[in-house]
């Protein structure tokens, strides 16, 4: 059926269906209305109990501390959504130059749709390298092949015929051919919407995700149990039960990274941003994260270290001489083969510039990453004529025969020999070389690729990247090893990873992975460089060992051979000219490839991570200390150490201070390691920074008491300020490794800071100071509290230097923390 005859939808009735049965997404996305995203922070445990344990207060009287707790947990939830929701809005923005999108036959017009506007009904264009959009049968087929592997594990794919039972389905794609599909179903009523629902999403928790949640589980046990110490201990003391309770959530806030989900996204958000800039697009936050803890980088050759524009350069018979009857067999290949998108055949196409003569296509077998070849049969005056070319050990193997000289000739075992010498030359050379073979048939009996003659080869030229050997320099001295993982000869392999400085002194082949179960491929993926003649599943078999070897692994290609591969990495990276299929299983999409833009992508990756590390440590070192001794002077003081309020608007003003952290400047040196959760250090900031900052506040309480005998509310106002500095200040010790005055902030943390330390020490001298509970301190206790203060942050920056030296200094072994360094390196 020619392509005039397809009855299509029109745009209008495209519509309508579109309105009738939904959008073309297997599950539902929920959307979450503006509404849903304002209340969502409101809606943590911690900010309820505040809001329930405000209404208590209001019953009994106390309107003032009512109205407090009501106004710090909107504000905060105000900055919170607002900030959360611009970051989202520019990522969404980010996004949405990525959409899958499928070429459908509309009012007459083949016409450009974003994928989730297809509708049953629509006619489908498909060629190799696109997702199927949606359930169908094949109206038109050209030698279509699908990989069904998702759907059925079938790992080869399975030939779509033309016709009524041939169908095709959603979460396949295609690998070589083209067709037409007749859409029948769409969305959740794909047969198998559900399973592709699932396999279309990125694995469920990132390397970063699951640092974050083992993170929350570990603050949610020490809020567990000091609070309840708290509580009870308090109740012990017969203080009243309102105002106990109260503290009690009060402290739980102040120990809640409340802020954590809105510094995560700003951050994160931040790098994607910059990354845009240089015109890569992040399909998810969290992937910047990842790419910043990669160590290990899998690479296919073309197009990442050679330019990927492929150039023709000599045609050769099977002895190795100049000739032009393999040149013209290859144009008939090109010309007649389906799918012709690729740059070999371009190359071809472009070198031969005429026409191929006419022949009448009889049948096709379509090119595929395992068997490394593709035949045209042809019927022309002769008979039938079938071609073949592809990767030289694929096209030995079925040749019975050679041509050279004219002259047709029994391929025996010296001639095969002989026949080998000219690719391997060429190949040495760092040429990509296909072998062409031919048969001339009375009958088009069966398409068998055996005892064929061996017409000769092509050489292309690719040439090396001029920016890849100074890529992979840098990418190496900021600890990320790339591998090279390509379907091409040994030879090529050798020659182009030897011109841009990768290791190739060791060739692994793909037979060889075969061979090797998971441990004996990860121990061997880690030693060897170079991968080459691997199959797309045995890309990702490597990438899924060396995971198994605790790297974080990213994955850059842009072929359908390359697509398992890239879902399968942590990091899946595609370019914006690359197959459909690639992009779609890609988690950064790169608008050119280019391993020097990857570079800066990884170190924006590490500074989000360095800054969101930062809010971390804060929230578990001095903040934390804050909590313990609150806790400890509630259980010896006669009263409580702070009233609830005061609690909370203490907290509340050191978050305020912290918002500013993902703009943050992060040091160099930081960024010249691949970074990953570090738990380890997180508990320890937590057990040994804690304890010093409690050590200062018993100081200070020591002072208040016994030195000013102060009363109740000027020990509250004494230790609120003191609490307020203290905390808020050490973030300019915590931020850098080194030296902090080496080392300075960003404007605008240095800002937020400064204004919130001045704000706490201006509160008991404004007009809110009564309300608030505080009084005027005195001059002299404002000098100690200085002196304090400074021998505060000196302590910690001793202790940070030694907590950082055992922690970043030492050669990781633990596959969870860093990357384990072979060779010992720092
Ligand atoms: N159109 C084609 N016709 C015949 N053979 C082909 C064709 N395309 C590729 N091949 C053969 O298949 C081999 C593997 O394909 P290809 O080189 O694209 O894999 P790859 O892993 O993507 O390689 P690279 O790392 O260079 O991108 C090629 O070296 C070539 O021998
Ligand atoms: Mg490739």
């Amino acid at each position: 059926m020619g392509e005039r005859q397809l009855s299509d939808l029109s745009e209008r009735e495209a519509r309508r269906r579109l309105r009738e049965v939904g959008p073309n997404e297997p599950v539902q996305g929920r959307r979450v209305g503006a509404v849903g995203r304002l209340l969502a922070p409101l809606a943590n445990p911690l900010s309820l109990l505040l809001l329930t344990a405000a209404g208590a207060s209001a019953l009994v009287g106390e309107q003032v501390n009512a109205a407090i707790i009501v106004a710090m947990v909107m504000l905060s939830s105000a900055l919170s959504y607002l900030q959360i929701h611009r970051s989202q809005r520019a990522i969404e923005r980010l996004r949405a130059q990525a959409v899958p999108t499928a070429k459908v036959l509309r009012d007459g017009t083949w016409r450009v749709v974003p994928r989730r506007e297809v509708v049953p009904g629509d006619l489908v264009r498909l060629v190799a390298g696109d997702p199927v959009p949606a359930d169908g049968w094949l109206l038109v087929s050209e030698g279509l092949q699908v990989q069904e592997s998702v759907l059925t594990g079938e790992s080869l794919p399975v030939e779509k015929p033309p016709g009524r039972d041939s169908r095709v389905y959603l979460g396949t794609y295609v690998v070589s051919g083209s067709g037409v599909v007749r859409v029948t179903a769409t969305g959740a009523r794909t047969q198998f919407g559900e399973i592709a629902a699932r396999l279309s999403e990125r694995q469920p928790e990132t390397e970063f995700e699951r640092g974050l949640r083992t993170f929350s589980v570990l603050i949610l046990r020490v809020i567990v149990f000091l609070v309840g110490f708290v509580l009870m201990a308090s109740l012990m003391r017969r203080r009243d039960p309102l105002e106990a309770l109260l503290f009690s959530v009060a402290l739980a806030v102040g120990l809640t990274p409340e802020f954590l989900p809105m510094v995560t996204t700003i951050a994160l958000a931040h790098g994607a941003m910059r990354m845009a800039s240089h015109r890569v697009i992040v399909k998810h936050l969290p992937a910047i994260q990842n790419l910043g803890s990669i160590d290990v980088l899998c690479s296919d050759k073309t197009g990442t270290l050679t330019t990927g524009e492929m150039r023709l350069v000599e045609h050769l018979d099977a002895l190795g001489s100049p000739s032009d009857r393999v040149l013209e067999l290859a144009l008939l290949n090109s010309y007649y083969s389906a799918g012709a998108d690729n740059p070999l055949d371009a190359a071809i196409l472009a070198h031969v510039k005429a026409p191929a003569p006419s022949y009448i296509k009889v049948r096709e077998l379509p090119f595929d990453f395992d068997r490394r070849r593709l035949s045209v049969m042809l019927e022309g005056s002769e008979g039938y004529l079938l071609v073949t070319k592809g990767a030289p050990e694929s096209v030995l193997p079925i040749c019975s025969s050679y041509e050279a000289g004219g002259e047709v000739l029994p391929l025996d075992e010296a001639a095969r020999e002989r026949c080998l010498q000219a690719p391997e030359r060429l190949g040495a050379l760092g040429h990509r070389v296909l072998a062409v073979a031919y048969k001339l048939m009375d009958q088009p009996s069966q398409l068998a690729e055996s005892k064929l003659v061996l017409a000769g080869f092509l050489a292309f030229l690719d040439p090396p990247l001029d920016d890849a050997g100074s890529s992979i320099a840098a990418l190496a001295a900021d600890g990320v090893k790339v591998k090279i993982l390509t379907g091409d000869s040994e030879l090529v392999a050798r020659h182009v990873c030897a011109s841009v400085g990768v290791d190739a002194s060791r060739v692994v082949l793909g037979a060889q992975v075969d061979a090797l179960d998971d441990a004996g491929l990860g121990r061997l993926a880690e030693d060897v460089q170079v991968f080459a003649r691997v199959s797309p599943a045995q890309k990702s078999r490597i990438i899924l060992a060396l995971r198994g070897r605790g790297h974080v692994v990213g994955y850059l290609g842009d072929g359908i051979n390359d697509a398992p591969a890239l879902r399968n990495a942590d990091v899946g990276i595609s370019a914006a000219k690359g197959a459909e299929v690639a992009k779609d299983a890609a988690d950064v999409v790169l608008s050119e490839r280019s391993l020097r833009v990857l570079h800066e992508g990884i170190v924006h990756g590490r500074r989000a991570f360095g800054n969101v590390m930062k809010y971390i440590l804060m929230g578990t070192s001095s903040n934390f200390g804050n909590v313990i001794s609150m806790a400890a002077a509630a259980v010896l003081l006669p009263f409580l150490p702070l009233l609830p309020t005061q609690v909370l608007l203490n907290n509340f003003l050191y978050d305020l201070a912290q918002v500013s952290i993902p703009t943050d400047n992060v040091d160099p040196t930081f960024v010249r390691k691949p970074r990953r959760w570090d738990l380890g250090l997180v508990r320890e900031f937590m057990l040994v920074m804690g304890p010093v900052s409690s050590g200062f506040d018993l100081l200070t309480f020591a002072v208040l008491l016994k030195l000013f005998h102060s009363s109740e509310s000027m020990f509250h106002t004494g230790w609120f300020v003191e609490s307020l500095a203290t905390q808020t200040l050490v973030v300019l010790v915590i931020r850098t490794f080194g030296n902090p005055l080496a080392s300075l902030p960003s404007k605008p943390l240095a800002a937020t800071v400064a204004s919130v330390v001045l704000l706490g020490m201006a509160l008991p001298y404004s007009p809110l100071a009564g309300k608030l509970g505080f009084v005027p301190l005195p001059a002299g206790y404002l000098l100690i509290l200085a002196c304090l203060v400074a021998a505060y942050l000196i302590v910690t920056e001793l202790v940070k230097r030694w907590l950082y030296s055992r922690h970043l200094g030492r050669p990781r072994n633990s596959t969870l923390q860093g990357q384990p360094d072979r060779e010992g390196r720092a």
